[in-house]
């Protein structure tokens, strides 16, 4: 794993600037987009480089997860938020973006459906990732299985606790169940760029890089992948215990290299 711990701003522009990378290799390569606070930064820099000429007009898009139940055009949805915060500030176009459907009758039929879609696109160049405070990574909540496929999930109370800032602070108006990409899902995108930042997120953090792999700390499963890049700030790199280490591996990398 590569640890990156640099004030909010830059590590935004770190993980613009793999962004940027990949699409200079590949313009139509297949971005996945995490909803949450933590990759906000990162679609602002995104919007800034496509002002001054970088194009997403060739570029896919998956969402890694979506609530059941929300009627389509719900503002939190996350396609609605999706839509709002990349899609419409990007020359992204609108069927570009994928998103579980969280309306649909039969739900394991949607999340089958939405694995094929994955991989007719030819699967995940670079996956944006956030982290819970649980741990969990997208919806797959603690006790998920680490070889999971897109499915429903039923959403801990910590978790609506923590959405429920968008929700006008009730939790009970969060929805219960959600379709998330598996942590299987997740594993097979080729490279995972998880942004994490504040105390809140350090204990997490701190399980997702050095603690056991369990079903228990969902993230720790990221161990598993060659190719996983972690931005974090210092609050939520507070309890890294090899901290000086990947500070020094990340200021001494070789000229070029980025994530
Ligand atoms: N499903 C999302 C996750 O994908 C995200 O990582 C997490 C953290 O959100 P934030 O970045 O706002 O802390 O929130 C939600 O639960």
């Amino acid at each position: 794993m590569q640890v990156v711990i640099a004030p909010a701003e830059e590590l935004a522009r770190t993980a613009a600037d793999a962004v940027e990378e990949l699409l200079a290799r590949r313009p139509d390569a297949v971005l996945g987009l995490a909803t949450g606070s933590s990759p906000l930064g990162l679609y602002d820099e995104l919007v800034r480089r496509h002002e001054r000429g970088l194009s997403f007009a060739r570029v896919r898009a998956f969402s890694l997860d979506e609530y059941v139940g929300l009627p389509a055009g719900h503002p939190q949805s996350y396609r609605s938020v999706l839509t709002r915060e990349v899609v419409a500030r990007l020359d992204l176009p609108a069927d570009a973006l994928h998103v579980p459907d969280g309306t649909a009758d039969d739900l394991p039929a949607a999340a089958a459906a939405y694995e094929a879609a994955i991989a007719d696109a030819g699967g995940v160049d670079l996956q944006v990732l956030g982290i819970g405070t649980d741990g969990h990574l997208a919806f797959n909540e603690p006790g998920s299985s680490l070889a999971s496929r897109t499915r429903v999930k039923t959403l801990t109370a910590q978790t609506r606790h923590d959405n429920a800032r968008f929700f006008d602070d009730d939790p009970d108006a969060v929805p219960r169940h959600v379709l998330t990409q598996g942590i299987g899902t997740i594993l097979a995108a080729r490279h995972l760029v998880l942004l994490a930042t504040g105390r809140a997120k350090a204990e997490a953090v701190h399980q997702m890089v050095e603690g056991a792999v369990s079903a228990l700390w969902p993230a720790t499963a990221l161990q598993l992948h060659p190719h996983v890049s972690v931005l974090v700030d210092e609050a939520a790199a507070a309890r890294l215990q090899l901290a000086g280490y990947y500070r020094e591996a990340w200021a001494g990398r070789p000229d070029g290299w980025g994530l």
